[in-house]
């Protein structure tokens, strides 16, 4: 084999075995492996961790040496055994209730997205999400399907936040957000951007406006609302009265929806927004010519399997914004998985 044939079959081993790689992330995070090592006073062998958490013993060394060749667990030998313990990745991203954990986001990902994605080439095929496939639901109504237990829903909140525990300072700082006293983060999920977003500007308000089940759980199962700068409302945003506000947020809410909903979100949002007032999109932007980055494409991919929309360019935000009336569009790139883009009434 020439040497580019070497590459190019070694490419061709890594994109195939990708799968397996996300598998022992999300079962190792399913199983507890994490929260175990770090609750143990010292690093433990498989035999002692299979017993902890009730697993067989062959699974759970086969899983343990392949996190260590993973970079998610450290092993030493003592007493003629192997033990583990977790890296400083899985400490800080993997363990439940680390400040910058991201295991609810994993754990929605292998038990909900996952079994989507099972159904790619189906989504290709047909143009439509695979929850009728995935889970044996209908998707006309996309949320009903997305939030169709009150334990899937209380799962994709918890699941959406983590991000924003990393990334909401930096993307909320994209623009300077001072010159709007009162927000209205639309479709805000649990209120963790909200939190964000008070303490990067202590003298704004925010009121997080999403559909009352959604409400009702951030009040009982997250924080935001202790805060008094944050506020919740309930409704229907392509059907109620929108909160007047100085600056709407769309965080990862218009990638669910087609270009016409977009619009008439947007048509809906411009009629409520204050005078001098705007609208902040934060989304995952894809290149101008749509075929990067790499992660964006993938992120698009998975609003065909799971939504109605897509991630899009720069232009295809501004071609949504500019009908509704928004001037002034601005886009940012932060570095980040996130981006900004910022248009003026
Ligand atoms: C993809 S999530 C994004 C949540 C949050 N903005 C974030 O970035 O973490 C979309 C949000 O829109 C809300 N949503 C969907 N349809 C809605 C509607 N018709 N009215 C109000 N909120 C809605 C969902 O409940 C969910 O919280």
């Amino acid at each position: 084999m020439c040497s580019q044939e070497g590459d190019d079959y070694r490419l061709l081993k890594e994109y195939a075995n990708g799968f397996m790689v996300s598998q022992v992330l999300f079962a190792a995070c399913e199983l507890g492996v994490f929260e175990l090592l770090a609750e143990a006073l010292e690093p433990l062998d498989s035999a002692a961790v299979s017993s902890r958490l009730g697993s067989s013993p062959r699974g759970t060394e086969l899983l343990l040496d392949t996190c260590v060749s993973l970079k998610l667990l450290q092993a030493a030998v003592r007493g003629g055994k192997a033990v583990y313990a977790n890296t400083e990745l899985a400490s800080t991203y993997l363990v439940r209730g680390s400040p910058r954990s991201q295991r609810d986001m994993l754990l929605y990902s292998g038990r909900t997205a996952y079994v989507c994605w099972r159904h790619l080439a189906e989504a290709v095929r047909e143009g439509r999400n695979q929850y009728p496939k995935a889970f044996g639901i209908p998707s006309e109504e996309l949320f009903s399907a997305i939030y169709r237990s009150e334990d899937e829903r209380l799962r994709f909140m918890e699941g959406l936040q983590d991000v924003w525990r990393l990334e909401g300072a930096s993307v909320l700082a994209a623009f300077d957000l001072s010159p709007f006293p009162l927000i209205c983060d639309l479709g805000g999920g649990s209120g963790a951007l909200a939190r964000a977003c008070v303490s990067l500007y202590p003298r704004c308000r925010v009121i997080v406006f999403d559909i009352p089940g959604v409400v009702r759980m951030a009040k009982r199962h997250f924080s935001a609302w202790e805060d008094e700068r944050i506020s919740f409302h309930e409704g229907d945003f392509f059907k109620d009265p929108l909160p007047e506000a100085d600056l709407y947020i769309l965080a990862r809410v218009l990638h669910d929806w087609t270009d016409a909903k977009c619009c008439h979100l947007l048509q809906r949002l411009y009629q409520a927004c204050r005078t001098g007032g705007g609208v902040l999109v934060i989304e995952s932007l894809l290149d101008a010519d749509g075929r990067g980055p790499l992660t964006t494409l993938l992120y698009s991919l998975n609003m065909l399997v799971q939504t109605e929309g897509r991630e899009r360019t720069p232009a295809q935000y501004r071609a949504l914004l500019a009908p509704a009336g928004f001037r002034d569009v601005q886009c940012r790139r932060t570095g980040g998985t996130y981006d900004a883009v910022l248009a003026r009434k």
